[in-house]
């Protein structure tokens, strides 16, 4: 039975994690979609290539692994029988995240083609309809509880993606033709609701991997799920020969051959941050609070699209960022209110829900 100071730094230490999560999701949510239509404003054509980028630097996530491995080695007394692994996955997990990870790679190329074909603002627009898919598939397949507060997170988020749309009806990109514009925004509702799909999906397997899953295990999950993204998307960049084409692009690339592999290679990073938040507040939180993250931090996309970007601060841009911020709030609020009932009703030895899944 725990005592009550190891239950409150248990709290402690995993309402950390939830902050480093939340943090790392925001890096990559708001900087990935930039970086990439980065790419495609100066010249950047392969689709593949950008999904292929999205998941390809998964090998940098062996260093906090190997942390990982380090630290439960110096913490393994002498006595223990059994040697200290340094991969904690069994076999179900392991093919469930390669599974999602076909899934992502999927989502990626689909996610990818409405960056190359749309203006980030509206294709930040799109992927706030990702919300609802991932309320609905959190509903049937984790049995996600529903609060008034979250319903009202969920209402005011999409709402606020509603409002952006007000202002996309002439934002077709010089040259391209309506079929392409109309591929493109299919293509990005195709990835809302896919990635709304897989976000719950991890959350099944937590809870149905058959092992107990700290946060070392994520950090493997997620290698296993980017690296079978990565698999996928090579097929699609070899049939396309997306390989043969990188070192011509980066010759004619705008702002010069060597910024083309920076940017190539700082895409990839800052992804990396995006998918270890979004199965990491998974882990922490649920796939729905994952879901509302993503979806409060596209008005500071397109934010950061008009600084960077020029592309114009229209009165919905600012209506919709306030919209998220309120639902967002709202969700805090009945999220700590709910725990504070809990706190209340849970008998000191008893762990309270919250404190039950030490990272
Ligand atoms: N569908 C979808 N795919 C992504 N890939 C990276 N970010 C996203 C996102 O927010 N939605």
């Amino acid at each position: 039975m725990e005592t009550q100071t190891q239950t409150q730094s248990n709290a402690a230490m995993k309402r950390a994690l939830l902050l480093l999560n939340i943090l790392l999701l925001s890096i990559g949510n708001c900087g990935g979609p930039l970086v990439m239509r980065l790419y495609f404003l100066h010249g950047g054509k392969r689709v593949w290539l950008s999904s292929w980028l999205l998941t390809a630097a998964w090998p940098i996530i062996i260093i906090p692994i190997t942390i990982a491995y380090l630290h439960r080695r110096h913490g393994s007394t002498a006595q223990s029988s059994s040697p200290t692994k340094f991969f904690l996955m069994k076999p179900p997990l392991f093919i469930a995240s390669a599974v999602v990870g076909i899934l992502t790679g999927l989502d990626d190329y689909l996610y990818a083609y409405g960056v190359a074909r749309l203006p980030v603002s509206t294709s930040a627009l799109i992927i706030a309809s990702q919300l609802a898919f991932t309320a609905g598939f959190a509903f049937l397949l984790v049995k996600q509880k529903f609060t008034s507060f979250s319903v009202n997170a969920v209402f005011l988020l999409t709402i606020g993606a509603a409002v952006l749309a007000l202002h996309t009806n002439n934002d077709r990109p010089n040259g391209e033709s309506n079929k392409e514009y109309v591929l493109g925004f299919l293509m990005t509702l195709a990835a809302a609701a896919l990635y709304g799909f897989i976000l719950p999906l991890v959350e099944l397997t937590y809870k149905k991997g058959k092992q107990e899953i700290s946060y070392a295990l994520v950090m493997e999950y997620q290698m296993v799920m980017c690296l079978f993204a990565t698999l996928f998307c090579t097929v699609g960049m070899l049939v396309n020969n997306d390989f043969k084409a990188i070192r011509r692009e980066a010759r004619e690339f705008e702002l010069g051959e060597g910024r083309y592999y920076v940017l190539a290679v700082g895409s990839a990073l800052i992804w990396q941050c995006f998918f270890l938040g979004a199965v990491g507040v998974i882990f922490c939180a649920s796939s729905l609070l994952s879901g509302i993250l993503i979806s409060v931090l596209l008005p500071v996309t397109e934010v950061l699209a008009v600084i960077f970007y020029d592309e114009k601060f229209q009165a919905e841009k600012g209506v919709s960022l306030v919209l998220s911020l309120w639902g967002f709030i709202s969700y805090f609020y009945g999220e700590i209110k709910q725990n504070n009932k809990k706190m209340k009703q849970t008998p000191v030895t008893e762990m309270p829900q919250v404190d039950s899944n030490p990272c």
